[in-house]
């Protein structure tokens, strides 16, 4: 990448990085995730109600998740090279005149975060809107797209829980880079009935926020979210050897997973614990990290096509910790057809190789079941 000049975004040096193909890129997409979440927390410092509206589809969305994929989008236009995004936010409702206090309040906060990184840099409200919709692009086999979804879990951003930033590099349809900016996930463990809800309350405490990253076939890495010069920590997902000991992670908003379904294929499994809901990719973070023997399923409703950006960083950050990470028959997710994971049969199934072997089992066996009852 012909590069401007940009500070350090992660200390590759002591890994396997250093060879990596896509080094620069990386580089690049950890620098942007980082300048996203600091506009992220500090709009959850200060969310008042004037911050959110409703999309079509009744998912909120915040000045933050606008800031946020501008920035990206800002972040990865310094590179010098063109940039295609399929980003999940577009300007449609803050180009109509309703939505224009809303895209001031994104400027000014877009500007805070640009104006420290190039002191003298001013953007305009259509500057922003022209970077938001950078995120339009089809993605699909052909070529580079970055994958981008400013704010994954809005809902726990709103409600003070998980969320995360999460952005994704696929070349030639096959997720490449992949890096997670967890603002609220504790650098320590997780206990198991956690669901992360607690962490706000800790948010003062230095030991808050996690950036996880990716490169294909160079591993998955860690590093505390605000320390851009900390040794990258290489990290695996922890084997399950005793089943009855593993957790299953899935998601706190009871529509988004089929809670009931998830629950039946645990107990046709042997899992004893009960689940850690959390919003967002982090919970791809947790896995990768293996603190503990976890799993991770989705089961959304039938008619809900899942998309590219709520999954293509944390799938390569899962299979580069030595994780599966497939649809419910076992199928590999496949990034290549456009915005929608459309190949996807019936949910998502992420784990350790074992233990996601024995969980698909069991799904085939749960739905034996029921559809013969
Ligand atoms: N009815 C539904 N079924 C499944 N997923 C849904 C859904 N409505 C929204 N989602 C997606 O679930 C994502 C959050 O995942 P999780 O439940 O793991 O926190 C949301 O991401 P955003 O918050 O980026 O909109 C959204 O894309
Ligand atoms: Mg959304
Ligand atoms: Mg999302
Ligand atoms: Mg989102």
């Amino acid at each position: 990448m012909a590069a401007h000049a940009m500070k350090t975004s992660i200390n590759t040096s002591s890994t396997e990085l250093i060879q990596a193909p896509y080094r620069s890129e990386l580089e690049y997409a950890c620098h942007a995730v980082r300048l996203a979440s600091k506009l992220c927390q500090a709009v959850q410092k200060q969310l008042s109600d004037a911050e959110k509206e409703e999309k079509q589809d009744e998912s909120p969305v915040t000045v933050a998740d606008y800031g946020a994929q501008a920035v990206v989008a800002w972040a990865l236009s310094q590179s010098g090279q063109s940039v295609s995004m399929v980003a999940e936010e577009d300007s449609a409702s803050l180009i109509r005149p309703e939505g224009r206090p809303m895209l001031e309040r994104i400027t000014a906060l877009v500007n805070g975060v640009v104006q420290q990184e190039m002191p003298g840099t001013s953007l305009s409200p259509d500057d922003v809107v022209k970077l938001i919709d950078l995120g339009g692009s089809s993605g699909g086999q052909a070529g580079r797209h970055w994958v981008l979804d400013p704010i994954d879990g809005t809902r726990g951003f709103v409600g003070m829980r998980q969320y995360s930033v999460c952005l994704g590099m696929l070349q030639d349809g096959e997720v490449q880079l992949g890096v997670l900016g967890c603002p609220n996930l504790p650098q320590g463990p997780i206990s198991d009935n956690d669901g992360g809800s607690g962490a706000m309350s800790r948010s003062q405490d230095s030991d808050i926020g996690c950036l996880y990253l990716a490169h294909k076939g160079f591993g998955a890495y860690y590093a505390p979210l605000s320390e851009p010069a900390a040794p990258l920590t290489r990290v695996f997902v922890q084997d399950v050897t005793e089943i009855s000991q593993a957790q299953v992670m899935e998601s706190y908003e009871t529509h988004h997973s089929d809670h009931c379904f998830a629950a039946a294929v645990a107990k046709e499994t042997g899992v004893l614990k009960a689940p850690l809901r959390m919003d967002s990719q982090v919970k791809y973070g947790i896995l990768s990290r293996g603190e503990a023997p976890r799993v991770f399923m989705r089961f959304p409703p039938a008619t809900y096509r899942e998309k590219i950006w709520d999954h293509a960083a944390g799938f390569v950050i899962v299979e580069e910790a030595g994780g599966k990470v497939t649809d419910t028959v076992g199928d590999r997710l496949d990034f290549s057809c456009g915005r929608y994971l459309d190949t996807m049969k019936g949910g998502i199934v992420a784990g350790p190789p074992n233990v996601h072997a024995a969980l698909i089992n069991s799904i085939a066996t749960v739905k034996s079941k029921t559809s013969t009852s």
